[in-house]
């Protein structure tokens, strides 16, 4: 089935079509933004712009069957359920609708620039609502090249993340550029979420190579030829993973949550308190609240799962956390002395603090 590589379509994704067949799908498509009234959409053959699929509010990421409509125009025909998304609502309260910025997000960049750290809870909140969308965290360490503040913020940094992998990057020097999109799997979608200033736009030149072009030639799908230029959300980048773009996903105020992780599955820990064992394992024990939930659809399985994963990356996170963290710490700092050539007065002071 054809589909658009550079925008993330793998064997993975082929096979995510198959397990969801839609009447009239010929070919896989993916959403690279959405307009008021239509969405631009990166096919096989190139970028077109597409009427809203019927039944479907469409996300930046989203994976869609291309067909044709009644009048045999090209079409969006069906929508692939999302891995993971990204909302301005939180998609677990159900009083109100959530809106969906992004989709299909495998990894989140959290942009951390030396000259302006982020306090620890704020690193740390950041972490676990990204892990509650269903994407992988990565922090990203921009503006190491001030080297005269960078020694300590990076130490720190790294303690914080809690054993969430760290690369340290000078978008400036070109350094770290090579390891970032080395823990970027082809395929992949990576966000960058940062503060305003952080580097964001500086890093996503160097890892596009160049000028990132704020206007694509997308050819109008209405088979008569027309030519229109817009902006996409989606980049593909050099090393066959694709950049997320969106402006509502860059900022903080997506994943500034106020609450730590109690807060943010209150709705499970009420669960929790019905089911009939204190001890349950939400898994085949009887009267369990949390199947019930599942089965009765007022607990979303992706939610669930993502909870799941949390607990389990939390668990090997702490587990590994003082060992691990602190070698992973002090072969960065070593790395960074050695690269830099940094004071190695500063390298013993924290390994002996
Ligand atoms: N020294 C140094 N400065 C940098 C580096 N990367 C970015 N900067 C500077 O930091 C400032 C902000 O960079 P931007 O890339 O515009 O930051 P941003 O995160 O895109 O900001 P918003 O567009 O407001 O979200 C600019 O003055 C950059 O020149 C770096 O690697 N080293
Ligand atoms: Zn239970």
């Amino acid at each position: 089935m054809p589909g658009p590589v550079p925008y993330g379509f793998t064997a993975a994704v082929a096979e995510h079509f198959a397990a969801h067949p839609a009447a009239g799908g010929e070919a896989a498509a993916r959403v690279v933004r959405v307009d008021r009234n239509r969405i631009v959409a990166a096919t096989a053959d190139g970028l077109v712009h597409l009427p809203y699929p019927a039944h479907a509010v469409p996300a930046t990421g989203d994976w869609i069957w291309l067909g044709r409509s009644r009048a045999a125009e090209p079409a969006a025909v069906g929508v692939l359920p999302r891995t993971s998304e990204l909302s301005r609502k939180r998609a677990f309260d159900p009083s109100t609708e959530a809106q969906v910025l992004a989709a299909n997000i495998d990894m989140v960049g959290v942009v951390v620039p030396v000259d302006r750290p982020l306090s620890h809870n704020r690193l740390e909140r950041t972490l676990v609502a990204v892990w509650d969308s269903g994407a992988t965290p990565l922090v990203i360490i921009t503006k190491a090249d001030l080297s005269d503040i960078a020694d300590d913020v990076v130490g720190k940094v790294i303690l914080q993340a809690a054993g969430v992998d760290v690369v340290t990057t000078s978008a400036e020097q070109g350094d770290g550029i090579d390891e970032l999109l080395s823990r970027v799997q082809p395929g992949w979608t990576l966000a960058l979420l940062g503060p305003s200033g952080a580097g964001k736009s500086t890093l996503i030149n160097a890892l596009v190579g160049h000028q990132v072009q704020s206007t694509g030639d997308v050819r109008a799908a209405d088979g008569r030829g027309r030519h229109t230029t817009t902006s996409r959300e989606l980049v593909p980048l050099p090393n066959g993973a694709v950049l997320m773009d969106t402006p509502g996903v860059r900022g903080f105020g997506l994943f500034d949550a106020e609450d730590g992780m109690e807060e943010m599955f209150s709705d499970l820990q009420a669960l929790f308190e019905q089911c009939r064992f204190s001890d349950c394992a939400h898994d085949t024990e009887p009267g369990c609240a949390v199947r019930a939930a599942l089965d009765d659809g007022s607990l979303e399985e992706r939610r669930w799962a993502s909870y799941r994963k949390l607990q389990r990356e939390l668990g090997a996170l702490e587990r590994r956390h003082d060992a691990a963290a602190r070698r992973a710490y002090q072969r960065e700092w070593h790395q960074k002395v050695v690269v830099a050539g940094r004071s190695q007065r500063a390298a013993e002071r924290y390994r002996h603090s």
